[in-house]
């Protein structure tokens, strides 16, 4: 199975969150990696997020800080902003979701925001789909060690796995522009299935550039959506589609 050579050439320049993700980099000799402590803001919006899977939640930020950073899959410079930018960022979908669906989460690199929702509603069955080999690993022994058991996790590319998965959501962060990425998650939904799709400041922009992408793929009319308004310091935007139902035959 073909892998990216490097993560940046998937994750081109128009997607818009690659800014948020900083450079991967290793920490320098003897770097010290701790976990930041949560504001009183971060605080209430975890507990608010992840009730009483906050201590889990907590050992995941735990891995990102530390083994997350020496794998190279985040920059350390993320560290003081794990919970804000990253973690809670991808936790204020979970409300969306709904009891016993499945979500298809495309590129997770450090399982965001699969990861995240999936600690958050363990009534809800997770696929994590990620190409890379060492990204893969590193997920799989996070998911051990927090016992999780309402996540699968697939190596490959979304393109790939169109014959295996069918999810009644897919989301996807920062792994490439709307006009790229709807081909890509599209074909994992589900009749009447949605999308959740993260995206930054440039959400209106990239629905005007995918032009007539949403229609062309089945799609009802994207929304923009900014989610954790009054709970996170920076409220996440989503753009929502809905897939239009095939109806009577
Ligand atoms: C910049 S990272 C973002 C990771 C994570 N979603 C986040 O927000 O931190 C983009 C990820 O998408 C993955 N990716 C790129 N092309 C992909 C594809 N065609 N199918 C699935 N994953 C892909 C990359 O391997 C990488 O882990």
């Amino acid at each position: 199975m073909s892998e990216p050579q490097d993560d940046r050439e998937a994750a081109t320049a128009e997607q818009v969150n690659d800014a948020q993700l900083g450079e991967p980099e290793l920490p320098g000799r003897g770097a010290e990696l701790v976990a930041p402590e949560l504001t009183e803001k971060e605080q209430h919006a975890a507990e608010t997020l992840f009730g009483d899977r906050l201590d889990l939640a907590k050992q995941y930020v735990g891995h990102l800080c530390s083994t997350g950073i020496e794998h190279g899959l985040l920059g350390p410079r993320e560290v003081p902003i794990m919970w804000s930018r990253h973690v809670l960022n991808c936790a204020v979908l979970a409300p969306e979701l709904q009891e016993g669906s499945t979500v298809a989460d495309v590129g997770s690199g450090a399982g965001l925001p699969g990861l995240a929702l999936a600690i958050a509603r363990p009534d809800v069955e997770f696929i994590l789909i990620e190409p890379m080999e060492r990204r893969v690993e590193w997920l799989s022994t996070v998911v051990q060690d927090l016992g999780l058991d309402n996540v699968q996790l697939i190596r490959a590319r979304a393109e790939e796995v169109t014959d295996e998965v069918m999810a009644d959501v897919v989301t996807a962060r920062a792994v490439t522009g709307l006009k790229k990425l709807l081909p890509l998650t599209v074909p994992l939904l589900d009749d009447d299935g949605e999308l959740m799709l993260i995206k930054g400041r440039s959400a209106r922009g990239e629905i005007a550039a995918a032009g007539k992408s949403f229609s062309k793929h089945k799609l009802a009319n994207p929304t923009v959506e900014l989610l954790g308004e009054g709970l996170l310091e920076e409220p996440s935007t989503v753009v929502r589609a809905r897939r239009r139902s095939a109806g009577p035959r």
